[in-house]
């Protein structure tokens, strides 16, 4: 937590103690202290009846650490005397907030706890002599002092669970990174050793000798700690997972019947097998080109990388009072050159593009393909008249170059394109947002033209200074 924001909490907290009535806060400190084991009962009865937060709760681990931990927690937070250290305990909130993102118990399930507890108390205090006023009163304090503590651990849960996500996908990159062309040839001798212990095994083997399973071999280790966090977000992951457990759960069990279904089996599994050794080129394949974060067709950058690009670049021109620009181009009638050419001579036109773009911007710029025939310039350092004539000797550029197809035939393309400059907005969404409307424009109003938004629009209004 940001010493700011922890001053604030300790000074709101210290106010909202010196505004309650002392007869309340005395009589709360009492009910906590007698109830407390009776409140962790019930916050946990309601826990673990809700399937979505029993999963992190065994009986167990209620009986014999938590239930414990739950009513010191509750003393702590309401023993409030003249003893009362109120940096130790938000220092304790704060504590638990980490604690509960370490461990990734959604901090939805913690307000629910909350929620009951306020329930359960606000039932305890209907049983004491007090009047409609006192009752109240109490009751204000008990869910104040809750929604202090759930603040202060909401905010260092935030921080924490970030700091953890970042650093689960620093790792992720690292792991899937690191040799990845070793790893795959590594990874694909592990399922053939595998594979050719099973043919010995039903060929020459002891007939009663358990098959080797693939979920405990080399690879299907492999796969199951590391591969499948590394390939998280692919969906051959799945499918692999899935094969795997066909050929352990179905195939070799049935294997285990004789002779005959272990030779008519082998076949399957050996399918299986192949099967699995596509998948992981695949993925292999797949995760290279992405994490690598260039296009696999022209090697410019792919649009994983646009969101980092542009938050540092405005970055950059808000420390140093500087400006970027960015551009847009799309080709036009793309589909024209796929169709009379075909789709290998529209590949050859792309590469030869994104050739020509690079070859034609700074060193400093950065140049995408974001997908099909659409093209991204980041222009660093650069101001809009300049930004303009950079946009529009690209736009004559191309239109004059030669496209040479895989036939020998050269074609002429144009492009139509949007230049967005940087208004000093901090969130790149507006800077895309202009850009994308800009180039709709273009291509609304003829194609083979150059669209500027308007500098100091936020509702994407643009200009058209050229055709
Ligand atoms: N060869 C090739 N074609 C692609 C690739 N990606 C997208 N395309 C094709 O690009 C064409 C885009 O067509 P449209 O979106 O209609 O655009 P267009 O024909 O350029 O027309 P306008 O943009 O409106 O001027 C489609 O035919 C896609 O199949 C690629 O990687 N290689």
């Amino acid at each position: 937590m940001s010493s700011a924001t922890s001053s604030k909490v300790a000074n709101d907290w210290n106010a909202l103690i010196s505004e309650t009535n002392p007869n309340c806060i005395r009589l709360n400190r009492q009910l906590v202290a007698i109830h407390s084991s009776e409140l962790a009962t019930q916050f946990y009865r309601h826990m673990l009846d809700a399937e979505d937060a029993s999963v992190f709760l065994s009986h167990d681990q209620v009986k014999t650490r938590l239930h414990g931990s739950l009513q010191q927690w509750l003393v702590t937070l309401f023993n409030i005397d003249e003893q009362y250290d109120l940096a130790a305990t938000i220092a304790l909130q704060v504590k638990i907030g980490e604690i509960h993102a370490r461990i990734k118990i959604p901090m939805h399930l913690v307000l629910r706890g909350a929620r009951y507890l306020k329930q359960h108390f606000s039932e305890l205090l209907q049983q004491e002599p007090l009047n409609a006023q006192q009752q109240n009163e109490c009751l204000q304090h008990f869910c104040d002092t809750l929604d202090m503590s759930m603040e202060v651990m909401g905010q260092a849960y935030a921080s924490s669970y970030d700091r953890n996500t970042r650093s689960d996908e620093v790792y992720r990159l690292f792991s899937i990174t690191q040799n990845l062309s070793t790893e795959r040839e590594k990874q694909k001798g592990a399922l053939l050793d595998w594979e050719n212990r099973l043919m010995f095994e039903c060929t020459v083997g002891n007939p009663d000798a358990e098959l080797p399973t693939l979920g405990i071999s080399e690879f299907g280790l492999w796969f199951t700690h590391k591969g499948s966090h590394a390939f998280q977000d692919y969906p051959e992951t799945q499918i692999i997972n899935e094969r795997i457990k066909i050929i352990d759960e179905q195939l070799l069990v049935e294997m285990q019947q004789g002779h005959d279904v272990r030779i008519q089996n082998l076949r399957k599994v050996r399918d299986e097998t192949k099967r699995l050794k596509f998948l992981l080129d695949d993925i292999f394949a797949k995760s290279s080109e992405l994490e690598s974060g260039r296009d696999v067709l022209t090697k410019l950058l792919n649009r994983k990388f646009l969101p980092t690009v542009l938050s540092r670049e405005i970055a950059h021109a808000r420390r140093n009072h500087s400006q970027f620009a960015l551009l847009s181009l799309d080709i036009d009638y793309f589909k024209g050159v796929n169709d009379s050419y075909g789709h290998e001579a529209g590949d050859s036109v792309l590469q030869q593009l994104g050739g020509f773009l690079v070859s034609n911007s700074r060193a400093g710029d950065f140049v995408f393909r974001l997908g099909g025939e659409e093209f991204m310039i980041v222009l660093v350092d650069v101001n809009p008249t300049n930004a303009r004539s950079i946009a529009e000797n690209l736009r004559n550029n191309v239109a004059a170059e030669h496209f040479m197809l895989p036939n020998g035939e050269r074609i002429h393309i144009t492009i139509s394109s949007g230049l967005a400059c940087f208004n000093g907005h901090p969130d790149y969404q507006h800077i895309l947002r202009q850009v994308d409307k800009a180039l709709y424009d273009a291509k609304n109003n003829g194609r083979n033209r150059v669209i500027i938004a308007d500098i100091d629009s936020a509702d994407n209004e643009s200009a058209d200074i050229e055709s």
